[in-house]
């Protein structure tokens, strides 16, 4: 029989259970039975949502370290046929948020039985990918209460191999914002278009227009991505569309460029109402701060990983992801890091498939880092 790490059991008990944001019931359940089996004076919980805060107490605590991971889950469909794959239709971890709390888990359970002086705060954060925990968490009065001093998050990168860590100071995940535009023109009969305002074609001239933005009014030397991923319009093959609806996301490397975007978004969506007689209404959804990493606290973990045997440190360039953490990295001083996995395919993939002997690693990197603060 395999003999199976037991944070890796745990990683493909998550991996069965994905939830969206704010419906992580089922995961919360999880994380607080697995707490039950830990020694209960060692720490205090508070619920928040669908959320957690786990406090472990330190020896003489003179300030708190907080660790966070995310806890939601993608609506994919599952397609790697993995004997442990979701058992929610339509949902998946792909975006290793299983690992994230995997990782966790070992690393308190590790803190638990080896005290450390300072206070840690983990926090087991819903809605990461939408619409956004890690705001409202640092707004609760939980966080008021347990505000740590010095905050840290990791986040699996399928592109490097098991064993590195990629990280850099300053800007390391974009600033975003979602992205919800409704058409409304007028249906009828596929022979007649003339009596109509088509609106699966006014969404086709939109979708490419605002490509334009990227290539002609941002800075070739700075960078910004518009990505529709979902468009949704008409109803039968033989019937002109009376509306249609795109939804996408916005990434920019700096928040003023964002607002160059929107109101570039806004110009074109203007033309677009006049040349195709049609209403068009925009709606921006969550955005979400840039990930943004201290230097000195960066500076030390990085001085923490070149010492450490088994650890390759990677100094990557910034990624157009984004992350609510960035909100914690506002407020508090810290940092992000990507975790290597080595997976062919990449986040957001029915397909991903992170390697899980990075967990153990994780957990042995976090541990020793938190134990030598
Ligand atoms: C790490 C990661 O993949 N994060 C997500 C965050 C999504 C934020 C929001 N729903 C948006 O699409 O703007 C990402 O897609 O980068």
């Amino acid at each position: 029989m395999e003999n199976i790490h037991p944070f890796v059991q745990i990683r493909r008990e998550l991996h069965q259970i994905p939830e969206l944001g704010y419906q992580e019931f089922k995961t919360q359940a999880y994380l607080l039975r697995y707490l039950e089996t830990l020694p209960q004076e060692r720490f205090e919980i508070k619920k928040w949502k669908t959320g957690l805060f786990v406090k472990v107490h330190g020896t003489s605590p003179k300030r708190m370290i907080g660790y966070r991971t995310d806890i939601d889950g993608l609506p994919i469909e599952e397609q790697t046929g993995l004997p442990f794959k979701s058992q929610h239709e339509g949902r998946m971890h792909a975006c290793g948020h299983d690992f994230h709390m995997s990782i966790a888990l070992g690393v308190l359970t590790h803190i638990v039985h080896h005290p450390v002086q300072e206070d840690i705060l983990f926090i087991f954060q819903p809605a990461e990918e939408g619409p956004g925990g890690a705001e409202p968490m640092l707004k609760s009065d939980i966080m008021k209460e347990w505000k740590p001093e010095l905050i840290f998050a990791l986040h699996i990168a399928p592109e490097y191999p098991v064993g590195t860590i990629a990280i850099r100071e300053g800007l390391l995940f974009a600033n975003t914002s979602e992205l919800f535009i409704d058409l409304k023109g007028k249906g009828g009969h596929a022979a007649y278009p003339h009596q109509t305002r088509d609106m699966v074609v006014a969404a086709s001239y939109l979708v490419t227009q605002l490509q334009s933005i990227i290539s002609r009014n941002i800075d070739p030397l700075d960078s910004a991505v518009i990505t529709v991923g979902k468009i949704t319009g008409g109803t039968v093959q033989n019937i002109i569309a009376e509306t249609a609806r795109l939804e996408g996301t916005i990434r920019t490397l700096s928040p003023e460029a964002m607002q160059k975007v929107k109101q570039r978004i806004e110009a074109i969506i203007k033309g677009i109402s006049t040349s195709f007689e049609c209403e068009a209404v925009i709606d921006y959804g969550a955005m979400y701060h840039q990930v943004y990493n201290h230097a000195e606290p960066t500076r030390d973990f990085i001085q923490y990983l070149e010492k450490k045997e088994g650890v390759n440190v990677f100094i990557c360039k910034e990624a157009m992801t984004g992350e609510d953490f960035g909100y914690m990295l506002k407020e508090i001083p810290g940092f992000m890091f990507w975790l290597g996995v080595a997976s062919p395919y990449g986040l957001h993939h029915s397909m991903l498939n992170p390697d899980e002997k990075a967990i153990e690693f994780a957990i042995n990197v976090v541990s020793e880092y938190i134990s030598q603060i």
